[in-house]
């Protein structure tokens, strides 16, 4: 996925970032039958603000028309293209414990264009059991899986194990993988990781919570408390 349209465009990275967040808002406008949105109602809805909103969509091309705002199906056609969600992704998943089982009963991904196509595991008691309508395999069936076309590895194994299934994806072509597990990965330099660590989100919540109450308590003098989604730039 590194060499997609955005990156060519050079749309930052906080822009894309932010992307899913207003296909995920239009979607909901779209699923109650509204067909034009403001700028100001989309903001609203992703949780940015407006100004944001149109710089972000002016990089897709994308100004609105004054007085009508933005089309609601054209937008989330031009961001589902721009994010490669027009194409069907392959996923696969490794790690097949809790959090595996999860992410495979998880039908979110199929409506947004990633096909869970393999679920596999080291456990011999795993395989051949059958979650979500597919059958748990070995890891040495990664091999044939990358052959038929894999997109993206999403690993759900102990930190320990993290590395090894990593390489065994970079080995068989993977170039995007999504990591659960709460370690850094090594990847060559073509292979985009992201990395989901809930315990990182609620230290953050925390550390907000925390100087909340200080300056509550009158301890922390000449604080400015920002609002917590100025964290991720919104
Ligand atoms: N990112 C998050 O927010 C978040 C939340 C929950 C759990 N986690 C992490 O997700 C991972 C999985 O958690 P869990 O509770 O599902 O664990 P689990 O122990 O229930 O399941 C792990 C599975 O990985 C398999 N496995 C281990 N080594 C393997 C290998 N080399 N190849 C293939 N399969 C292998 C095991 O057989 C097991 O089925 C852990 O690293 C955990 O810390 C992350």
């Amino acid at each position: 996925m590194s060499a997609d349209p955005s990156a060519r465009r050079g749309i930052p990275d906080a822009t894309v970032a932010r992307l899913p967040e207003y296909l995920r808002a239009l979607t909901g406008f779209a699923e109650r039958g509204i067909t034009s949105v403001s700028s100001e109602e989309l903001a609203a809805a992703a949780g940015v603000r407006s100004a944001k909103l149109r710089k972000d969509l002016s990089h897709l091309g994308s100004y609105g028309v004054r007085g009508v705002g933005y089309e609601v199906d054209h937008l989330a056609y031009q961001i589902s293209r721009e994010l490669g969600l027009t194409q069907d992704w392959p996923v696969a998943i490794i790690g097949m414990g809790n959090l595996g089982h999860a992410l495979a009963a998880y039908s979110g991904f199929a409506t947004r264009g990633f096909r869970v196509v393999a679920l596999l595991d080291q456990d011999s008691h795993l395989l051949g059991q059958e979650i979500a309508g597919i059958t748990v395999q070995p890891m040495d069936a990664l091999t044939s899986l990358a052959e038929q076309g894999l997109a993206i590895g999403v690993i759900a194994t102990p930190a320990a194990s993290a590395q090894d299934v990593c390489d065994q994806l970079v080995a068989v072509g993977v170039r995007s993988i999504l990591n659960f597990a709460p370690c850094v990965l090594v990847v060559p330099e073509d292979v985009d990781v992201r990395k989901v660590d809930l315990s990182t989100e609620l230290q953050i919540l925390a550390f907000h919570e925390q100087r909340r109450a200080l300056a509550a308590e009158g301890a922390l003098e000449h604080v400015t408390l920002e609002p917590i989604n100025s964290a991720v730039g919104r």
